[in-house]
């Protein structure tokens, strides 16, 4: 049986194409200016093994001019040219990618990097203009060619006049639409922000005609329009450029003309990997907090650039999510880009750029820890929490890896410690790593539960965030100490002996307690005598795995589980108070009086917690019939 070839009408394949390939039109530049750099790195290889060829750079440049009356967008180049049969085979041919071709013919694989691969840049042309035509004269070539497309009834060529080696690409930009603007692309500012954007670190000058006013010489105040030709690309990425040479402030320019913040950073890190997989980066941690961080609409990610060209505004896979602050760039030659380059195409060299990012940052933030304290405090001060949500993030995955960054206002030393430097100073027989949490420190500082580890000259640290206690939870323990809370039901304090009076005075008011814990109902689990308490007659303690602090948490999450899960709330009576005495008196003597008694100390426990009292109506009438 005979084999037929497929017919497709080539219109309908290529508005297909291109339509699926591009998220961004604007990209139809950065496609055309790397096919240019393309042409004159090949040049350079060929020169490098052929004598008679001398590759003097200054000769070699990428030219774009705009004629905004006819629609006209050119972008011309020094570089290799195309041959007849070349324009027929590469640009007659969609998915002939001729780059590809001259790497493999040349071995090329180090240094000078050719971008095209996949043979349908060029016809991302089409997306903004109706028609294209090639002008190009081949490196030793006496004639040149013209080609000429409107991407719909094929292409023609003939022979034309071209003096200078190299290629011109003649847009003819569409006209506008209700939906697009296609002059946008006739404009200078506009062509200039899209070679900022993209094709800045290009190796060649991309130059344009750029107009501007200026005072006529000889003069003092008459001005002139001048029109001068400018190199828009600052072509050597500071990346590329040797560390040794670059000072603060280098790094600090490049930090606001990227614009990934309008503070001063706090620190950079240059890496330079050069080994299975190459790639250069450029981070940096910022000191103040962008101020969408905490929202919806804030995207981590750093720039990603294949050979110089940027591919990704915000690759999100190169950041974990704890480290989000980081802001940056990264470049390597080694990456598979799928056609569009905006997706990678096998994950495995970006995972592994990923990991080593992940370490170096750790490692830089670790040493800022050491060595630069005050910075990191600062840092600490905008980003900690996010270190925080590290630990629980994921399921723990990543918590040995944060556990040394975190740190807690100690109750000791009246600043922020890290988890080591409290097991350091750990009296021997202390088992716990204590903390409280609250609002705020000073309300911590007065919460009843502190006051018997604090009696004990142990240090406290002090839980203010929402996150504190869950990430905690997750570490479960730090250096082999277990983490406490000053609300737990076993603090771990006591004696053998002083346990065993502590649960006779239990038993001796168990009928007491039983009959308070039944005024208050399913409010409190237990009414007990409290190991912790000194001076305050009242609080609240805890039992099993959700604490008060997290039930407070959660009540403020807006479905509907969050508000069921409610920690099991112990009420402890301090038995050196002399409340207890009349607790014990109105048992004997009057049960009304001590049911008010009851209510009142549970609302008191709960108000010096910082929670709501469930009826504060109920609780000024029960203090109104106390001063009866
Ligand atoms: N300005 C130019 N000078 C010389 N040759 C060019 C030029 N533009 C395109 N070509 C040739 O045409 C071929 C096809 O270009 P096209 O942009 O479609 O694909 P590519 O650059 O090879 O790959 P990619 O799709 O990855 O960009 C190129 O491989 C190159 O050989």
């Amino acid at each position: 049986m005979a084999k037929k070839k497929f017919k497709a009408e080539s219109k309908r394949l290529l508005d297909m194409m291109i339509n699926s390939i591009y998220t961004h039109r604007e990209i139809f530049l950065r496609e055309l200016i790397s096919n240019a750099s393309d042409a004159i790195d090949k040049i350079y290889y060929k020169a490098l093994t052929d004598e008679n060829l001398e590759f003097d750079r200054s000769n070699y440049y990428i030219k774009i001019d705009i004629d905004k009356e006819n629609r006209i967008l050119k972008i011309s180049d020094t570089g290799i040219g195309m041959t007849v049969e070349e324009l027929e085979s590469n640009l007659g041919t969609i998915a002939k990618s001729g780059s590809l071709a001259f790497k493999k013919d040349n071995n090329l694989k180090d240094g000078y990097d050719i971008i095209g691969q996949f043979g349908v840049g060029f016809y991302s042309a089409f997306m903004v203009a109706d028609n294209v035509t090639v002008i190009s004269k081949a490196l030793g070539e006496e004639t040149a060619w013209k080609w000429e497309s409107n991407g719909t009834s094929g292409y023609t060529l003939e022979e034309c006049e071209k003096d200078l080696t190299g290629t011109e690409i003649i847009l003819k930009v569409k006209e506008n639409t209700e939906d697009d603007q296609f002059d946008d692309y006739l404009e200078t500012y506009r062509l200039k922000s899209i070679i900022k954007k993209y094709s800045d670190f290009v190796r060649y000058p991309i130059k344009m005609d750029i107009k501007s006013t200026k005072l006529k010489e000889g003069t003092e105040d008459e001005y002139e329009d001048i029109t001068e030709e400018q190199t828009v690309n600052s072509m050597v990425p500071i990346w590329r450029k040797n560390k040794n040479e670059l000072t603060d402030e280098d790094y600090e320019n490049f930090y606001s003309e990227k614009r990934y913040g309008f503070d001063k950073p706090l620190k950079h890190l240059h890496v330079s990997v050069d080994g299975m997989i190459r790639y250069d980066a450029i981070m940096f941690i910022p000191e103040s907090m962008p101020f969408d961080y905490y929202s919806k609409e804030f995207e981590k990610g750093l720039e990603l650039y294949s050979s110089g060209v940027l591919i990704m505004e915000k690759c999100q896979d190169l950041l974990p999510d704890y480290f989000s602050f980081v802001k940056g760039m990264v470049d390597s030659e080694d990456l598979s880009l799928n056609i569009s380059r905006e997706l990678l195409q096998h994950d495995r060299q970006l995972k592994f750029i990923a990991k080593n990012i992940k370490t170096k940052i750790k490692n830089e933030l670790s040493s800022m820890l050491k060595h630069e304290r005050e910075d990191y405090d600062k840092f600490y001060k905008s980003f900690g929490r996010q270190l925080k949500y590290g630990i629980y993030d994921n399921y723990g995955a990543d918590k040995d890896m944060i556990q040394d960054l975190i740190m807690f206002y100690s109750s000791k030393e009246k600043k922020m410690v890290t988890l080591d430097e409290y097991v350091e100073r750990m009296p021997e027989d202390q088992k716990y790593i204590y903390y409280a949490t609250g609002e705020s420190y000073d309300r911590i500082e007065k919460l009843p539960q502190t006051e018997l580890v604090s009696d004990k000259g142990y240090e406290i640290l002090y839980f203010t965030e929402d996150i504190d206690e869950f990430a905690i939870r997750m570490l479960m323990n730090y250096k082999d100490k277990e983490f406490k809370s000053v609300s737990s039901n076993d603090l771990g304090l006591e004696t053998e002996e002083e346990k065993k009076e502590i649960e006779a005075a239990n038993e001796e008011s168990k009928e007491m307690f039983q009959f308070m814990k039944e005024v208050l109902g399913d409010k409190v689990k237990e009414v007990r005598i409290s190991k912790r308490l000194k001076n305050h007659p009242v609080c609240i303690a805890n039992e099993g795995e959700v604490s008060v602090e997290m039930e407070k948490i959660l009540s403020q999450m807006p479905n509907a589980m969050g508000q069921e899960i409610k920690a099991d709330k112990v009420l402890e009576i301090n038995s050196n108070h002399e409340v207890y005495q009349s607790l014990k008196d109105a048992f004997e003597n009057d049960k009304d009086k001590l049911s008010l008694y009851t209510k009142l100390l549970y609302n008191q426990a709960l108000l010096i917690e910082g929670l709501s009292i469930g009826d504060p109506v109920e609780f000024t009438n029960d203090i109104c019939q106390l001063m009866k």
